[in-house]
């Protein structure tokens, strides 16, 4: 992964960190400004009470304006790195998220949603935090180099001193960000992985609880944590390391001026005026050993930005801007080829299906039926071959026209919307009561929604459903919404025979005006259907009516064990 890529994407955020980064800038520029004047400024009132200077009350009045704009500045620096960190923070969770949701289905086919809610949340955060700290650890360099120059200015034996102390630091700012950058993305990494097994366990918690595995489960989601501990102690020692030297360095630094100084007083060659503001411009020179801590919070932010960068190379499905050709829902696949991590899902799929048909997909657990459904309508590409819809690729095809001429059922329904009837009519840009009421009934659900308290009002999280109930309710969307191809997979499964049949009855009665792709493993489904596509190991095995495939023991054994 590149590092370009990460800081571009640092830069990118700087950019809507909105006026809040210019003032930050603006106010650490200025505030650096005036602490270079400020040791002048003693020099001078100090030289002036003594006496050794000709005409300078007025140093006193300026110094002490000079020390209340230097706080005016600190206090707006704290407001200003904290609003711009949000509004960086805003933009890229912004980004990151549409672009998560852009990609839709393959991205969590390579990434954990654990590991993606992680990335989304806590390395946003730390991404966002790089502008402030490279303005702020910018602006530390201005007080250094105007050390140098002042010092330059009263001698240049007092410049060469700090300059060479300087070259120090900078060494072990550099060093300190290096290791820095590799232990926080193994930090980081751990943590992802962490968050991933926990939501893992969470959607398994019933399992777990049957199991009674608590105990083993908790060792298994925490196995990452010696390595997490091991990463964080890493940090911890850099830190304490860069810290030790920084205090040595610092000081030390300090000291040399100040002798270096001292020498140069003896031989007259100094004022006492002239050593004190030496003095202070040494302190203000190795101000310099503090960028550690935005150094540290910098490289944070490098690898957090680089895991993100990570999701965000991710292609998202792009859309054309073609309205599907007139036409009933005719569907052609053409060589199509599935792989995921190497392995052919799908191969070279070659398939027909006419407008207005209903064709039942069948086959063994894991011969492809998911993933033939799902690049039907599109939830992900196929890797080669092509998918069209009344003889126009999908890919050509607007996103609302597509979304509104293709509905999707699942096994497993998310239902999202505020209230029940919100979740029938999700994905439709105005829903329509009508048409929610009739896809309803046509699913089966209408009568078990009326009977909830609020009706098609209840909200959500008042109508905990059955997965039979839910099952209905996400078959209620998807007839809402298809115009022209409906798919459904696997989603009658956890129907009772009577209400699948009566589901049935409306998918071949009500709904047959458009085509209906039907992946199921009951034999009765198969049956009604006016074709029936058999899938083997990723490969249409056979094409044809179910009962023309009846006589072959093989495609009896896929129904064996299925009502
Ligand atoms: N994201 C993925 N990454 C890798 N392999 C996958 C992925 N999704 C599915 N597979 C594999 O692809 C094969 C086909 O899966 P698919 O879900 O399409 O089968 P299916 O016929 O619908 O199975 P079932 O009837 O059990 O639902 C399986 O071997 C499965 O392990």
């Amino acid at each position: 992964m590149s590092s370009r890529a990460a800081d571009q994407l640092i830069s990118a955020a700087a950019r809507h960190s909105g006026r809040w980064l210019w003032l930050l800038a603006v106010t650490a520029l200025a505030g650096s400004v005036a602490e270079l004047f400020l040791p002048m400024a003693l020099g001078r009132t100090l030289d002036a009470l003594a006496g050794t200077a000709p005409g300078g009350h007025g140093w006193l009045p300026a110094t002490v304006l000079l020390v209340i704009f230097v706080v005016v500045c600190d206090a707006l620096g704290v407001l200003s790195s904290g609003a711009s960190g949000a509004h960086a923070a805003l933009w890229l969770r912004r980004r990151v998220v549409g672009h998560i949701l852009a990609v839709g289905a393959a991205m969590t086919r390579r990434f954990t949603t654990g590991d993606l809610v992680t990335r989304a949340g806590v390395n946003v955060e730390e991404a966002a935090r790089a502008p402030e700290a490279v303005v702020t650890a910018a602006s530390l360099v201005i007080p250094s180099a105007g050390s140098v120059v002042a010092l330059a200015l009263i001698d240049p034996w007092l410049a060469a001193t700090l300059v060479t102390g300087l070259l120090a630091i900078v060494g072990v700012v550099r060093a300190f960000m290096r290791k820095t950058t590799a232990a926080a993305a193994g930090y980081q990494q751990a943590q992802g992985e962490i968050a991933a097994r926990l939501v893992g366990a969470l959607a398994g918690a019933s399992t777990i609880t049957a199991a009674g595995t608590q105990d083993q489960e908790v060792g298994r989601v925490l196995t990452p944590l010696p390595r997490l501990r091991a990463h964080g102690l890493a940090l911890w020692r850099l830190h304490a390391r860069a810290g030790v030297q920084a205090a040595v360095v610092i000081p030390l630094l300090e000291t040399a001026v100040l002798a270096v100084g001292g020498l140069r007083l003896a031989s007259g060659d100094l004022t006492v005026g002239e050593l004190l503001a030496g003095a202070r411009y040494a302190v203000l020179g190795a101000g310099l050993g503090s960028a550690i801590g935005y150094a540290g919070r910098l490289a944070r932010a490098r690898s957090a930005a680089h895991r993100l960068e990570r999701l965000l190379t991710e292609r998202p499905l792009s859309y054309g801007s073609r309205p599907p050709a007139g036409g009933r829902g005719r569907l052609e696949f053409r060589r199509v080829t599935v792989r995921a991590n190497g392995t052919p899902l799908l191969s070279d799929i070659d398939l027909v299906v006419p407008g207005g048909c209903c064709v039942a997909v069948v086959g063994r657990s894991g011969s492809g039926k998911s993933s033939l459904a799902a690049v039907a309508g599109r939830l992900v590409d196929p890797d080669w071959g092509s998918v069209m819809l009344d003889g126009v690729p999908l890919p050509e095809i607007g996103r609302d026209h597509l979304r509104r001429a293709v509905g999707y059922a699942f096994e497993r329904p998310v239902l999202l919307g505020a209230t029940v009837g919100d979740a029938v009519g999700f994905g439709q840009r105005w829903p329509d009561a009508g048409r929610i009421h009739a896809a309803s009934q046509d699913a089966c659900a209408d009568a078990f929604i009326r009977r909830l308290p609020r009706g098609y009002a209840t909200p959500m999280a008042e109508a905990p459903m059955s997965g039979g109930q839910a099952q209905r309710v996400g078959l209620a969307r998807a007839f809402a919404q298809a115009e022209r191809l409906l798919i459904l997979d696997d989603a009658m499964s956890s129907l009772d025979t009577l209400t699948e049949r009566q589901v049935s009855r409306a998918l071949t009665g009500r709904l047959a005006d458009r085509t209906r792709l039907v992946v199921a493993h009951r034999v009765t489904t198969a049956a009604r259907a006016d074709q029936v596509v058999w899938l083997e190991n990723g490969r249409v095995r056979a094409h044809g009516t179910h009962e023309s495939l009846w006589d072959d023991p093989d495609y009896r054994a896929v129904f064996q064990g299925a009502s």
